[in-house]
């Protein structure tokens, strides 16, 4: 099992590069900083992640192909993968309809948009020129193929994941999501001419541990309140959880009535949608999801109630493995 952490970059990036380096200490194998419009930049915050670690793989977990011109993002994961010196990891997704809402960007076939910009990106990665003239001529990519995951959940785009990328990062905490996921991953990667075994399936997870289980399963309510209001009819069937349970949790937050929504969850919302509790609860998940196919655990917010020492509760959980 290879082990990664989601940092979102909505705090001071100075503090970000020390968690980073501790979870790098503590024997994390990939790093993943979120993109969002409304956070800090993620390019900007993974070079000074670049400049502040040796060893842990980094990347955006997970970039988009509407709000940066393919070339754009190309540039920046090759300027990233100097600054670290060959570890860089692309993490692209299709984005959310919220974000380009807000932003005014015209969401359209994002499957399509997403094969092709990662063609795009290949190209120009790969020090060739695309068919519009493209070229990195100041910036080269230190690895000869920087590996490409893309973050997916819906069929269509878990199938293409396992087509043409080397990972898929799956925003999902429960055995039974992977138990789906995994034969679409497999259709794509066979369709790619590949195996299975040549895709990184990683479980993105809604983490939280801490010594006192309480606390930690605490500190998640709130973001497993929002994945519950986010998650699709067929996600919600999928772990038995009433449609209507789910929707009175997007009235309370609608409302910005968050006590009254992490009120509204419980245990089998928490468990359907977060790795949660003391260090001896985290390892039988984490087993029963690498039993189901999963390959990275990756570590996603809250990560606990307090991060350092979640951190060093991971590194302890790490070390079992
Ligand atoms: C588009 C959507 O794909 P999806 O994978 O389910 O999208 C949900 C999330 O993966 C997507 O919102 C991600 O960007 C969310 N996301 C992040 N989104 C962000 O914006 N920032 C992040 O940092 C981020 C991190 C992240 C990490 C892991 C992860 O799994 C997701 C993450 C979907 O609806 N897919 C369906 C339908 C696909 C579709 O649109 N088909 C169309 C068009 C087909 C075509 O394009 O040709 C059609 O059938 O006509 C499907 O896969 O079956």
């Amino acid at each position: 099992m290879k082990f990664g952490i989601e940092f979102l970059p909505n705090e001071p990036v100075n503090k970000i590069v020390k968690l980073v380096k501790l979870a790098e200490d503590v024997g994390f194998e990939y790093a993943w900083v979120t993109d969002h419009y409304d956070n800090k930049n993620v390019y900007v915050t993974l070079g000074l992640v670049a400049e502040g670690t040796e060893t842990i793989k980094i990347g955006p977990g997970v970039t988009n192909p509407y709000v940066r011109n393919p070339a754009i993002t190309a540039s920046a994961i090759a300027t990233i993968d100097e600054l670290s010196n060959g570890r860089v990891t692309l993490g692209i997704g299709p984005g959310d309809k919220a974000s380009f809402d807000a932003l005014g960007i015209e969401w359209t076939k994002p499957v399509s948009t997403l094969k092709e910009s990662i063609a795009t990106m290949e190209t120009l990665l790969s020090k060739e020129k695309t068919e519009s003239g493209a070229f990195l001529k100041g910036v080269k990519a230190v690895q000869e193929k920087v590996p490409i995951y893309m973050g997916a959940q819906g069929p269509m785009m878990l199938k293409t994941a396992g087509e043409i990328s080397e990972g898929v990062l799956i925003n999902a905490s429960n055995p039974k999501d992977f138990e789906a996921a995994i034969p679409l991953i497999k259709e794509g990667a066979e369709a790619g001419g590949k195996s299975i075994k040549d895709v990184d399936v990683a479980a993105y997870t809604c983490c939280s541990i801490d010594d006192d289980a309480g606390k930690a399963v605490g500190a998640a309510k709130i973001v497993v309140a929002f994945i519950a209001r986010g998650s699709p009819a067929p996600v919600l069937k999928r772990h038995g959880i009433d449609d209507a349970v789910a929707g009175k949790i997007a009235e309370l937050l609608g409302k910005g009535d968050f006590g009254g929504a992490i009120g509204a969850v419980d245990n089998k919302l928490m468990d359907a949608f977060s790795v949660c509790g003391a260090p001896d609860d985290f390892i039988p998940k984490i087993e029963a999801l690498g039993e189901m196919g999963v390959t990275q655990f990756v570590a996603g917010s809250p990560i606990g109630p307090d991060k350092e020492k979640s951190i060093k509760l991971l590194g302890d959980v790490i070390s079992t493995f």
